[in-house]
């Protein structure tokens, strides 16, 4: 007899995505996950549970990465999810799901590289020190959406931190704007989505106060920058039932 543990047998669905190959390839490598489902556009999530997946891993698109949450809690299979798009609102709807399953755990975050997760921290408790502040995120021009998910959730962290700490609106004296000249407005903090060739994905949060600027930066330069956030969210839902928001519960 041994005490060795059974696998946990993953499925990934986007399994031919950018991520869904790289988490494919990780799950393939890693000690104790057994890659049991690929789903793709086309397949049906069906093949997560005739292949008994305990975990579905889901790097999809906005667009369909609801109705694949639901389907997988109502399974009762619990769920990684790296797809952007999840606002208060969807937040609040997977936690009502999860209500009738208590035994089924989520974790939800905008970013797994784990220096992402540390910049997101940083920003968060420098933002009191700061009366200005504006957040560049940029990507590869086959992102679908923008602002990212890694930038909503900083300006939101931002923006409660600058409430806690009584800061005003930030100072701009803009009157005569060109559309979009000065980004997008989220809970007050400007944030500029740059496109190009080249990129993965990066951001800076620039701060300034008097006579100073502070700028916080991460670069994914590789999606395997994303691996060891997935492979810690794979290994930890399995034993962690309800909702976590964010890999930075997880470290
Ligand atoms: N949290 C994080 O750390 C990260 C999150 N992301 C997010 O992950 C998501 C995926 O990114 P990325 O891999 O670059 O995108 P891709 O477009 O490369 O991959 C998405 C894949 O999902 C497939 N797909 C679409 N609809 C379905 C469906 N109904 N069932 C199964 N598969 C489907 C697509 O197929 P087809 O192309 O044929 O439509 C495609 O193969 C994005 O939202 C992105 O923002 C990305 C990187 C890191
Ligand atoms: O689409 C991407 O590539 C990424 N998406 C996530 C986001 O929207 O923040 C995470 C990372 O930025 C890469």
């Amino acid at each position: 007899m041994t005490d060795e543990k059974e696998p946990i047998r993953v499925g990934v669905v986007g399994a031919r995505g950018r991520m869904g190959q790289e988490v494919c390839k990780a799950v393939d490598a890693a000690d104790g996950l057994d890659l049991v489902a690929m789903i793709d556009q086309g397949d049906w999530l069906f093949n997560a549970s005739d292949a008994a997946a305990q975990v579905v891993v889901d790097f999809t698109t906005p667009d369909v990465v609801m109705d694949n949450l639901h389907w997988c809690i109502e399974q009762g299979i619990n769920v990684v999810v790296g797809t952007s798009g999840f606002t208060q609102s969807r937040i609040d709807r997977v936690r009502a799901w999860l209500k009738g399953h208590p035994h089924v755990g989520v974790v939800i975050a905008p970013n797994f590289a784990v220096g992402a997760v540390l910049m997101m921290e940083f920003a968060a408790r420098a933002a009191r020190f700061f009366e200005s502040v504006e957040i560049i995120e940029q990507h590869h021009p086959r992102k679908l959406d923008a602002p990212s998910g890694t930038a909503i959730s900083t300006a939101d962290a931002i923006a409660q931190a600058r409430a806690a700490a009584g800061l005003g609106a930030v100072p701009d004296a803009t009157k005569d704007e060109v559309a979009g000249a000065r980004g997008a407005d989220l809970n007050g903090i400007r944030v500029h989505s740059v496109r190009a060739s080249g990129l993965v994905a990066h951001q800076e949060v620039l701060f300034g106060t008097t006579g100073e600027t502070l700028t916080i930066r991460h670069d994914s330069y590789d999606r395997v920058s994303f691996m060891p956030g997935v492979l810690l969210a794979i290994r930890s839902v399995v034993e962690r039932p309800g909702l976590t928001v964010g890999l930075g519960n997880l470290l």
